[in-house]
């Protein structure tokens, strides 16, 4: 069995480029420390403050967002971060190559729980000489990652991630503080009979998306053809992570709660990240109408439509917003 380093060098990952990875899963690695302490290590809980998204901060939304900001900013390869819980980009050295955008704790409700939750994260290579707190140098598709991941922290803590080079997981060996390969080459069966999103929002999707949901609730009869179950566990990693295992699709739909916002997730450090492993593992991600990787920011906080998982399914309900 392979430690990741092992695995990044024999995926030919340049060496600044691994001095990136491993500090997002150093930071990655204390989080599932303090998760598995839980109400001992004092981490749940609100705090007083709303992020830039209007959203009540977590404690460990905050504790995550500052192990993961204070480590990158840090590194000398990293330009800037981006994240959900910062207003505003955040430079780290002007000579830097990468840029880091993380979603440090997704999930958030299932915390006080103890239900999974996750860390996302995407990295760009900086195309031009601004500084990392100019947010312009952030703005490229999804396309232009260089490598994207997530940490699942569920019964043991996983890591899933990509270099462009197929997917990899990996599990967090409590024993030696390691995370160590556990598969590779990672495939999501193209046909599924089981689809992720939360019904409560119904009313306000787009004709489209009822209409798919509605013959999938007809099964057999229905014109799919199909009988299918649902799940949803509220923590995209944790969605994502079982349709890379056994199949399924995920949808967060855009939906007129806020007009102004083009859906609930946003596209730097959910949409794009998620895509890019999805697509490595042979499924598809859309926005319902055009692939999220081709969706051009305007703004690190941009949100998008998301549907993804089994290539087929996924298919199924872009050709529902084509008819
Ligand atoms: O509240 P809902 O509609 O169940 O939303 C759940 C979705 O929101 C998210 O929790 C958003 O992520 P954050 O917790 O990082 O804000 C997704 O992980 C999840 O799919
Ligand atoms: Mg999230
Ligand atoms: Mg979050």
């Amino acid at each position: 069995m392979k430690r990741l380093d092992q695995v990044l060098a024999a995926d030919g990952v340049p060496a600044e480029l691994e001095l990136v990875i491993n500090d997002v899963i150093v930071a990655c690695k204390d989080i599932a420390f303090k998760l598995r302490q839980g109400e001992l290590a004092g981490i749940l809980g609100a705090t007083e403050d709303e992020n830039v998204q209007g959203e009540t901060q977590k404690k460990l939304d905050v504790i995550s967002n500052d192990l993961l900001k204070d480590i990158l900013v840090a590194n000398p390869y990293v330009r800037g971060i981006g994240s959900e819980e910062e207003d505003y980009t955040v430079a780290g050295h002007d000579a830097g190559k990468y840029l880091v955008t993380f979603d440090p704790l997704d999930g958030s409700s299932n915390i006080d729980v103890n239900l999974s939750v996750g860390t996302i994260f995407s990295v760009l290579e900086a195309q031009d000489d601004q500084s990392g707190d100019n947010q312009e140098v952030f703005l490229q598709n999804g396309r232009k990652q260089v490598a994207a991941g997530y940490v699942l922290y569920g019964p043991s803590a996983l890591l899933v991630m990509t270099t462009g080079n197929g997917v990899n997981i990996f599990t967090l060996d409590t024993t030696v503080g390691e995370f160590i390969q556990t598969k590779s080459g990672v495939s999501i069966p193209e046909d599924t009979a089981e689809f992720a999103i939360n019904m409560s929002n119904q009313r306000f999707w787009e004709p489209e998306m009822k209409q798919y949901i509605d013959d999938c609730l007809q099964g057999e009869e229905g014109p799919l053809g199909k009988r299918y179950n649902m799940r949803w566990v509220a923590s995209m990693v944790a969605e994502v992570h079982r349709i890379l295992m056994r199949g399924g699709i995920f949808m967060y739909p855009y939906d007129s709660r806020d007009p102004s916002k083009a859906g609930k997730l946003r596209l730097m450090y959910e949409g794009n990240p998620m895509s890019m492993i999805v697509e490595q593992a042979g499924g598809a991600s859309s926005t319902g109408r055009m692939d999220i990787m081709d969706v051009a920011p305007q703004g690190i906080h941009d949100r998008v439509p998301v549907v993804l998982g089994s290539k087929n399914e996924v298919a199924k309900v872009v050709a529902y917003h084509n008819k």
